[in-house]
């Protein structure tokens, strides 16, 4: 990689970026069953499509992880540079489309848009390669193995994407990998698509391996869901944006409230289970909220420094404050008995106690105590289940349209064992268990959080 333009002070630093790029090896079913036969793609004789030069990717069309770089340092040179394949048609395919058994499941919480990537699934396996044989099963990985397959055909994903939650419905826990392979196998599935979280992918991996292991002719894609934005190496998840949008009406009503009394505290928690993505980002876009806290930045409530200072200030200068509160922020000072100490739900995740039931009644006992006979109230609004069971907006319509048929695209084309999505907004398969094993947290060193901080002018609760 060269560079042409230089900037203006140039003079100081390299005029040539030199970049070691490693290319991120993706499963293909050829790994295992070396004398599959390819097939060319129907979209070769599809009037709609008609491609042409350069519409087809190949196994050499690849995306860099990483674009941004410092001209002053060494680190250029390091040898971390991934490439990734890009995602997209392919002119070879290893499936004869009228033998194909697709199977899709969705896991997990819900997010706005699971029902769009089902429709879409369905509509590119459908239209785009004349795919028939088509099932969902029903409420998440237990399905496989204890109810019977649905069938999909095209007409009946007409509306899907006018629809918030899953039509397949879904569930946590019932993740029992014999029993899910030994379906997929008697059931004569070849292509599996599993729509999920962060223990969803952890699943995938586990099921993509035993299919490996048994030498089986069948391709497992993921297509990653968090409302969190908690997946790593991918620019963002779908329905995060359609959730931070829906965020801004509850803090719009927080701010309405707060500011309508003395001493008003508009008080939101959000979700956001280890990472306060949906809390930065509607802080960033409300402008109304006074603070946010979010699980990667502990906080406390007394003395120098504290919550109630700040509110306190906050009180005396504006008569309102508005706080966001992301669910999993606090959670340490929340006092709990042993029993909830060990209370997991049926996925092995910890279950949380209320940050805003709790800080809510923090807020007014501090109150009470610091400001006996003044005015005061604390309205306390939990969307959290508002925000994640509602109908994408067009912008995650879109992009879960693309990533169900990057999908489709990267299974037909033999891969297995990846994920789709999109990597400097273009769409890449990242192999499952790499994103299995990364985390998005909110880096606090970074711009947003330092914009965060000077957009609410909130403490850093370091003192
Ligand atoms: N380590 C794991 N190995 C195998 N299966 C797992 C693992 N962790 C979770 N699962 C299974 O994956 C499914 C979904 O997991 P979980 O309830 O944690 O949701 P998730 O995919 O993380 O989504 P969310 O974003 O809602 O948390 C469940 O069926 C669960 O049993
Ligand atoms: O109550 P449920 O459905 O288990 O889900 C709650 C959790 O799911 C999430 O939305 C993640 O999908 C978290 O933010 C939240 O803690
Ligand atoms: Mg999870």
């Amino acid at each position: 990689m060269s560079i042409n333009d230089v900037p203006p002070n140039a003079e100081q630093h390299p005029q040539t970026l030199a970049v070691d790029v490693t290319l991120v090896r993706l499963p293909h079913l050829t790994d295992y069953l070396p004398h599959l036969q390819t097939h060319t793609t129907p979209l070769e004789h599809n009037n709609y499509y008609s491609p042409p030069d350069g519409f087809y990717l190949s196994h050499s069309d690849v995306i860099l992880r990483r674009t941004i770089y410092d001209l002053s340092t060494n680190g250029l040179y390091s040898s971390h540079h991934s490439a990734y394949h890009r995602a997209g048609p392919r002119k070879q395919i290893f499936y004869q489309p009228q033998n194909v058994r697709a199977a899709i499941v969705t896991c997990g919480g819900l997010c706005p848009g699971l029902n769009t990537v089902i429709r879409e699934l369905v509509v590119g396996l459908w239209e785009q390669y004349g795919v028939r044989e088509i099932f969902g099963i029903k409420a998440g990985y237990r399905g496989f193995y204890s109810s019977d397959p649905v069938r999909i055909d095209v007409k009946m994903v007409h509306n899907w994407h006018k629809r918030g939650g899953t039509v397949l419905e879904t569930s946590r826990g019932g993740f029992d990998l014999h029993k899910i392979v030994n379906a997929i196998e008697d059931r004569g599935y070849n292509q599996v698509y599993i729509i999920g979280g962060d223990g969803t992918l952890r699943g995938a991996v586990k099921i993509f391996n035993e299919i490996h292991r048994r030498k089986l002719n069948v391709g497992v894609a993921a297509i990653p869901k968090t409302v969190d934005n908690d997946v790593g190496i991918i620019d963002r998840s779908f329905g995060f944006q359609t959730a931070v949008e829906k965020a801004q009406q509850a803090i719009s009503a927080a701010h309405v409230e707060a500011e309508s009394a003395p001493n008003g505290i508009g008080l939101v928690k959000l979700m956001g289970r280890s990472t306060g993505h949906i809390a930065l980002n509607a802080t960033l876009s409300s402008r109304d909220v006074d603070c946010c806290l979010i699980p990667e930045n502990e906080f406390y409530l007394e003395g120098k420094g504290g919550l109630f200072e700040f509110l306190d200030e906050r009180l005396k200068e504006n008569g309102h404050a508005v706080v966001v509160v992301a669910e999993g922020a606090g959670q340490d000072m929340i006092p709990r008995t042993d029993a909830q100490k060990q209370e997991e739900d049926e996925s092995g995740n910890p279950v949380f106690l209320d940050v805003g039931v709790w800080l809510k009644s923090e807020l007014k006992r501090w109150w009470e105590r610091d400001h006996e006979g003044e005015l005061f109230t604390v309205k306390f609004i939990d969307p959290t289940y508002m925000i994640r069971a509602v109908t994408a907006n067009a912008t995650d319509n879109l992009y879960c349209t693309l990533l169900a048929h990057s999908a489709v695209h990267g299974i037909m084309a033999g891969y297995t064992g990846f994920v789709a999505g999109p990597i400097n907004g273009n769409y890449a398969y990242i192999p499952m268990d790499e994103i299995a094993e990364t985390k998005n947290e909110v880096d606090t060193k970074d711009h947003n959080w330092a914009w965060v901080r000077s957009v609410t002018m909130q403490p850093d609760f370091r003192s």
